[in-house]
């Protein structure tokens, strides 16, 4: 198992099965888990870009102890964005997270300091319309830097907010919108199962159960789609039992309980990228949420999809409830206003 702290990191992977295709990565935070074929198994070869470069040699030198304690062979070294921009999946994690307010962890020892917080990575005072500004910038540069990409690239971006940087890195990437998407919804998704699955007594693996939407506050839970082994969730449990509306305000606010506290959520993130980027390399075909453009809003958010080796092989069309088309399309609307404006500054 590889397990990577936060900070900017291409990985590149190459997998023997496909040698001679080059694999790249581009995380904050990776965990490449025993259960996938991805990582300490197969790949051998990765690539690392920060513009922190001692922070990036730190990461490297990490990630090689990883590869000469599993005995994987793999090779991890650093690279320029040209050489990023060369590689199978591209994975981008620039920019900061936003530190939900003041009061947390550093913050409070740090009060009334100017300059960067180092572990709650927001600058003090900053709003999160700057912050957000910031990490526009910060993908604008990255994907500019990177390109032109090799016309296979898939990139793949976690920095948030995920919708926006999405829609702003297919729009300056010069690759088909099928091979740039994002995260999206797919961490929420997963954790909403798991949630569901403590108090259903039930697999998180036999629960069919999307978060859907604009990533953070305008996600949605598809309840009214959701099925236990393909048994309608409301045939097995009323949604008193089950407790819809908890369960759901506890899947939103869990990535900042955890963060106040320790400063990142590395390895949640790191294990759904890994999967993500399995999907992709092994042509899985799997159903995934991920945040991707949507012709009928002219942004991107999160809607299930099949993964493959090309990116996104087809849409999943998934039949929600009324409330929650509109609440989705309610979120869509503010997005694409708040990318309107982003594009002006
Ligand atoms: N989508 C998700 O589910 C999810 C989950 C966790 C974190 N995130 C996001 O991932 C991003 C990174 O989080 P983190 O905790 O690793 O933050 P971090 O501050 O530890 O790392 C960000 C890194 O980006 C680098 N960077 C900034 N501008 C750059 C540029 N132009 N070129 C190259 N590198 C650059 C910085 O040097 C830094 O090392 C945040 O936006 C966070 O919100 C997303």
């Amino acid at each position: 198992m590889v397990r990577s702290p936060a900070g900017v990191i291409t990985n590149q992977w190459k997998c023997p099965k496909q040698a001679p295709e080059k694999h790249l990565v581009h995380p904050t935070s990776c965990e490449f888990d025993d259960y996938l074929p991805v990582g300490g198994a197969v790949a051998y070869a990765l690539i690392l870009v920060d513009v922190k470069v001692d922070l990036r040699d730190a990461q490297v030198r990490d990630l090689s102890d990883v590869a000469y304690a599993t005995g994987a062979g793999m090779r991890v070294r650093v690279a320029t964005h040209h050489e990023a921009g060369q590689c199978d999946i591209v994975m981008i994690t620039a920019g900061s997270r936003y530190g939900f307010g003041k009061e947390t962890f550093q913050t409070k020892k740090k009060k009334n300091q100017p300059g960067l917080c180092s572990f709650v990575k927001q600058i003090i005072g900053e709003t999160s319309i700057q912050h957000m500004h910031r990490n526009a910038s910060a993908i604008r540069n990255v994907v500019k830097a990177m390109t032109p990409f090799r016309s296979d690239a898939i990139v793949l971006v976690v920095s948030n907010p995920v919708d926006l940087l999405t829609s702003i890195a297919q729009e300056l990437a010069g690759l088909p919108k099928f091979q740039v998407f994002g995260s999206g919804t797919f961490l929420e998704s997963v954790r909403i199962r798991g949630l569901l699955a403590e108090k259903a007594g039930v697999a998180a693996s036999s629960i069919q159960l999307f978060v859907l939407g604009v990533h953070g506050d305008g996600q949605v839970v598809a309840w009214s789609s959701a099925t236990i082994n393909g048994i309608p969730l409301d045939k097995v449990l009323s949604p008193d039992t089950s407790g819809h509306q908890e369960l759901a305000k506890e899947c939103k606010e869990r990535a900042e309980t955890i963060f106040t506290t320790k400063g990142a959520t590395p390895f949640g993130t790191g294990s759904v990228v890994a999967s993500i980027c399995a999907s992709i390399l092994f042509d899985k075909r799997e159903v995934r949420p991920v945040s991707h453009f949507q012709p009928e809003f002219d942004c991107c958010f999160s809607l299930p999809v099949v993964l493959g080796r090309k990116g996104i092989m087809k849409t999943i069309e998934m039949p929600l409830g009324s409330d929650e088309n509109a609440a989705i399309a309610r979120s869509a609307h503010r997005l694409k206003s708040t990318i309107e404006l982003t594009d002006k500054k």
